[in-house]
């Protein structure tokens, strides 16, 4: 029987693994949140990874709201750095294994195609660098790790993401104003949990850095369209092409993952 810690499990990767997981053979998932498992309190961790005898640590905890982050960067840091150090320290005690998700905003946005994981990483707002510098504490501390980077994240069902958001101003009777200054590619966190459960603890791949997404590359506003596309909603909103949105953070133009 393998042993996983879960750590971040009120968020939308956190409760995709809880709906996902409990038909899952030969594997005890232990969901731990923010209130049970700070990962910015080192003691804390020591107690749990002491009593948990874990195989596997899959880190679902951060700090995910760019804009904010933009503003007072420090929480972002503690938790996407601190944080991640935190755990690479006690995994590496207990002889456990890190699956730590990291994002597409590590990259600055510049290059013309999709980006590798060899591709050199230049994040442009203070939620990117949080989550690069987590990625260098743990390659700097533990050997046993995989680091997922994945990118524009959403559920349908829990948390924040851009699909829930599209479809309550919809809701809410607001105009939809878009932006298409960016591609990257949405992914669904089905897909992410099928690729931990299937290729990291079942298939055991080797450790390192992977990319992984839905593989469709769009901008912003092709999301959104596709988002009412598929609701039945197209001829019923009015979906404009915002040329200049205005946000606080800079997001990276390209950010599509090979
Ligand atoms: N959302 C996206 O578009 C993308 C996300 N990612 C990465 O994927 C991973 C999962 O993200 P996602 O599920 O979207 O994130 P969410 O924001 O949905 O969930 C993050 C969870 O982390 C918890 N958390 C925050 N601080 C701490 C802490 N100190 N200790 C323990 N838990 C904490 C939050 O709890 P509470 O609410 O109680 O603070 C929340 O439940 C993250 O690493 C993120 O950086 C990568 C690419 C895209
Ligand atoms: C809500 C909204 C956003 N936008 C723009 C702003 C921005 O450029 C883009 C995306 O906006 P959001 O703020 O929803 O998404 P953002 O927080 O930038 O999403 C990112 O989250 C982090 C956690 C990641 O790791 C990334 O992969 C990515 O998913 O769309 C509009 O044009 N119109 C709108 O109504």
């Amino acid at each position: 029987m393998k042993r996983i810690l879960v750590s971040g499990s009120a968020g939308q990767m956190g409760q995709t693994l809880k709906e996902l997981t409990p038909f899952v053979k030969e594997m005890f998932f232990d969901f731990r949140d923010s209130s049970d498992a700070n990962i910015t309190d080192q003691e804390t961790l020591k107690k749990i990874f002491q009593q948990g005898n874990y195989d596997y640590c899959i880190n679902c905890a951060a700090y995910t709201n760019v804009e904010q982050a933009e503003k007072t960067p420090e929480p972002a840091f503690a938790v996407n750095a601190e944080g991640a150090k935190n755990l690479a320290k006690a995994c590496k005690d207990h002889g456990v294994t890190l699956i730590h998700i990291s994002t597409d905003y590590v990259f600055d946005g510049t290059k013309e195609g999709p980006y590798t994981v060899e591709d050199a990483t230049n994040p442009i707002n203070e939620y990117g660098k949080s989550k690069l510098k987590g990625e260098q504490y743990i390659r700097e501390l533990l050997d046993k790790h995989y680091i997922i980077r994945t990118s524009w994240l959403y559920s349908k069902k829990y948390g924040h993401n851009f699909y829930r958001t599209i479809l309550k101003k919809v809701s809410e009777g607001e105009e939809l104003c878009i932006t298409d200054e960016q591609k990257g590619c949405p992914t669904n966190t089905e897909t992410l949990v099928k690729f931990i459960l299937e290729n990291i603890l079942m298939e055991n791949k080797p450790f390192g850095t992977y990319h992984v997404t839905d593989g469709k590359p769009m901008t912003w506003y092709d999301f959104a369209k596709q988002i009412l596309d598929e609701k039945g909603l197209t001829d019923k909103v009015n979906l404009v092409l915002a040329t200049n949105y205005r946000t606080f953070a800079k997001r990276p133009k390209n950010s599509i993952l090979s």
